[in-house]
């Protein structure tokens, strides 16, 4: 069942159309990352979800109730979703328990406060219930604003890149935490990011936004090694193109040899190139090889290479690998890991 789904949505601002078409699905417990670049349209999304930005047209559902659409607008309070800003939005005046108690409804007083510590507790905060906003971290602050949002016990969470203002050590900690206390209570969540990393580390389906519009969903390794476009490939992590020289119906010619392709992919050589991954460049030493190593840089547990052809000025490769092979040496290619992509031009 889906927790969320927007059926082809559309969104302006003024007469600039910032959402077009965009349609996406939430299963129940589902994390899913919208990652993109600045300006894209990802928090203009999520507003219109929790009923915070106009829509023009389209549908939005959540936990199968409309909550947008043609005539229908569902005040943000009554659609039973929490919010996590990277700037915590904390009321600075209030205590971490009273901040977590403060959006709860139900109950006197007392259960409140109860309810309170039990999510303070969650999140790993219960001794730091008496301190005010200002004498807790970026990180603390975070874990409060997570344990308010989830107090009411949402349908939804959506969290805007509430990452951002926590530092890589923190951040390293505290991603994997959130995710699992998302899972444990079974809420599921959207997250905004333009970081691709902590989409990777946080999401179980990553959305890739392009100019208001999804140009691919899939989880990380889909997405990684089977791109659809070139605009996704490089979003997603470095790449190296190879022109298609012939191609049949079960196999392409590139300059490193023959891939195998599937019934049906596209594969002709005036529309498509292959796409692959630094690993899944080998690299070796070789003077009689056909590459020659134009740059390397040691990145801690591997090399990583960028080596261009001998015959072909515009055959550039980047490969990582365990070994140190000098400058300007002449290597040979192989390609190895999963099957290369097949992209459009
Ligand atoms: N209130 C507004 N009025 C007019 N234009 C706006 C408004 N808010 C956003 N926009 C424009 O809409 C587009 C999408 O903005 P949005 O904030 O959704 O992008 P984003 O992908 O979340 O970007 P970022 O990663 O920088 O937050 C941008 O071109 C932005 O300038």
């Amino acid at each position: 069942m889906n927790q969320l789904s927007v059926n082809s949505l559309y969104c302006q601002y003024d007469s600039q159309s910032v959402l077009k078409d965009l349609s996406l699905d939430l299963a129940e417990n589902e994390i899913i990352a919208l990652l993109g670049p600045s300006g894209c349209g990802k928090t203009t999304l999520l507003k219109a979800i929790a009923g915070l930005q106009p829509i023009s047209s389209g549908e939005i559902f959540i936990s199968q109730k409309q909550v947008s659409g043609e005539n229908i607008t569902i005040p943000s309070e009554r659609r039973n979703i929490g919010m996590i800003f990277q700037d915590y939005a904390l009321f600075p005046h209030l205590t971490a328990e009273e901040n977590v108690a403060f959006g709860l409804k139900q109950g006197d007083k007392t259960s409140k406060a109860q309810r309170a510590i039990e999510m303070l507790t969650l999140v790993g905060l219960a001794d730091f219930a008496k301190r005010y906003p200002h004498e807790l971290s970026g990180g603390q602050q975070q874990r409060v604003a997570i344990a308010r949002a989830l107090a009411y016990q949402p349908a939804l969470i959506l969290l805007d890149e509430p990452f951002s203002n926590i530092d890589n050590q923190s951040r390293e900690k505290l991603m994997p935490e959130i995710r699992n206390i998302l899972k444990q209570q079974k809420v599921s969540g959207l997250l905004v990011t333009h970081n691709k990393d902590e989409a990777f580390a946080f999401a179980d389906k990553i959305a890739v936004f392009q100019q208001g519009q999804l140009a691919q969903l899939g989880t990380a390794e889909e997405l990684y090694y089977g791109p659809q476009s070139k605009y996704v490939a490089d979003f997603i992590g470095k790449a190296s193109y190879l022109p298609i020289l012939k191609a049949s119906s079960s196999s392409i010619e590139t300059a490193l040899g023959t891939i195998e392709i599937a019934a049906g992919q596209l594969a002709t050589p005036e529309t498509a190139m292959v796409m692959v991954r630094p690993e899944q460049v080998s690299i070796k030493a070789d003077p009689n090889g056909a590459y020659q190593v134009q740059d390397k840089a040691f990145c801690g547990h591997y090399w990583r290479y960028t080596v261009q052809s001998s015959q072909d000025e515009s055959g550039i490769l980047l490969s990582y690998s365990n070994e140190n092979i000098p400058d300007e040496s002449k290597v040979s290619i192989e390609l190895s890991g999963p099957n290369p992509a097949i992209i459009k031009k």
